[in-house]
């Protein structure tokens, strides 16, 4: 039995199963999302560029959310990857800041941007 400070296996997965809706909820419900942590200098290049780029995003800072390791293992189980910045376009994952820098500079990542919604097209 446990008490305040220890969770029961089925509490932990309970957490965990949450953490994992919530995660798939801010996915789906926002165009662009970046998981991240506010100190990581990774993720504030992303946020930079995005910035930039002129896109709406949503972002979740993992370190400052009560239930942000939760979220860091719901969605290392969903995505395969456990770093952040956890970038997602349109419910879709991209990866890391590596990645969105590389699809920056290939010329994917706008048109990406432009078809989810999050920056206003040209025309
Ligand atoms: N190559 C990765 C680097 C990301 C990275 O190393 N992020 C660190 C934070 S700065 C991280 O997630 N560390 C594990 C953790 O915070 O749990 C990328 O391009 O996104």
């Amino acid at each position: 039995m446990g008490g305040i400070w220890s969770s029961t296996s089925e509490e932990s997965k309970l957490g965990f199963e949450m953490a994992l809706a919530k995660a798939k909820e801010i996915v789906s419900s926002n165009p662009v999302v970046v998981f991240s942590k506010s100190y990581c200098p990774y993720c504030t290049r992303v946020k930079q560029l995005l910035n930039k780029l002129g896109a709406a995003f949503k972002v979740v800072e993992l370190d400052v959310e009560s239930d942000g390791s939760e979220i860091q293992s719901a969605l290392a189980e969903w995505t395969g990857q456990r770093t952040v910045p956890n970038v997602f376009i349109n419910g879709k994952q991209i990866g890391g800041c590596d990645k969105t820098m590389e699809m920056y500079s290939s010329g994917k990542l706008v048109p990406l941007l432009t078809e989810a919604g999050a920056i206003a097209s040209a025309s």
